[in-house]
């Protein structure tokens, strides 16, 4: 068997069609579009290239970008009061920092000073704290964007036996949760985890986000398993690839994501889509 490819990129397209013909609507009805401020401290690469993709997506579908720029010296009160400026900002609909911080900011003060409408990462506690108890407002991008790419392919979720490993508070604990709400019975794995092969080969859902080459063996996939690599590593020779032994895991699974081109461009569509969402509420 050779597993079928879930084709993130292409949802993801067909996904920013639709926002783009929701934000028409709204520019066309007289409102303003909109808008997406993102905040971007120091000079590291990956970051760069990440942030350059989610303007790009903006201007794909009409959201305004207001792309904000610090150096790495900047203090902590400083971001703080750029915050606060954006929060009161009434132009500004979503605002994104993006991560991680340079060692003297401490991020959580951050993400929870962000006003919790306008936090289109679905960091704020307040915003995970909803996911928690099933009244998702603004849900975190990646998981959310795992989710509706499975759904959009034709996967359920009600009484299936679904595990993420990884337990990061950005990816793998609010995809614990979209699976919770969405019916899967749900095991979430970490680095305490014993016999995590045993584990991995019981579910018939395998979402993987640990950020380490290979680490899922493909021979731990149980036959005809659905497999979502979240993982992005770059290799010596700059190719990227995901946490699963990818050759191997397409032997057995049903179907299985690709990197690059399945969960990544999900996670900036979602941003999108909740970028919408918080100009509209
Ligand atoms: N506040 C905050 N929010 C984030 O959502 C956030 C963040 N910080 N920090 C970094 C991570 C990483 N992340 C990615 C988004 C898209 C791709 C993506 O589009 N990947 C493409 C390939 C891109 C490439 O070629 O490098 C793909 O997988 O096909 C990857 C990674 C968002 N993050």
């Amino acid at each position: 068997m050779s597993a079928k490819l879930i084709d993130g990129k292409s949802i993801a397209d067909t996904l920013q069609q639709e926002l783009r013909s929701r934000v028409a609507g709204i520019t066309a009805s007289g409102r303003r579009a909109p808008a997406l401020a993102t905040l971007l401290v120091g000079a590291d690469p990956a970051s760069h290239v990440y942030v350059r993709n989610k303007r790009l997506a903006c201007e794909r579908i009409g959201v305004r970008s207001l792309p904000l720029e610090f150096g790495s010296g900047i203090s902590q009160a400083e971001l703080l009061a750029e915050i606060e400026r954006l929060n009161n900002d009434p132009e500004v609909d979503g605002i994104l920092v993006q991560l991680p911080l340079p060692a003297q900011i401490d991020s959580t003060a951050i993400i929870e000073a962000i006003r919790p409408d306008k936090d289109v990462d679905g960091f704020h506690p307040y915003n995970l704290g909803r996911l928690a108890q099933r009244q998702p407002v603004l849900r975190p991008c990646t998981p959310f964007g795992v989710i509706e790419m499975l759904r959009r392919s034709g996967e359920t979720f009600y009484g299936r036996r679904a595990i993420v490993v990884g337990a990061s508070n950005h990816v793998g604990r609010p995809m614990g949760l979209e699976l919770l709400l969405a019916g899967a019975t749900t095991t979430v794995c970490h680095r305490f985890t014993r016999d995590l092969a045993d584990e991995v080969a019981r579910a018939e859902i395998v979402i993987v986000a640990v950020g380490k080459p290979g680490f899922i063996k493909g021979d731990w996939i149980a036959p005809g398993a659905t497999v979502v690599d979240i993982g992005i590593n770059r290799l010596p020779d700059g190719k990227l690839c995901g946490d699963v032994e990818f050759d191997v895991a397409r032997q057995r699974a049903a179907r299985i994501t690709p990197v690059p081109g399945g969960v990544g461009p999900m996670t900036v569509t979602m941003l999108m889509h909740n970028t919408v969402l918080a100009a509209t509420r």
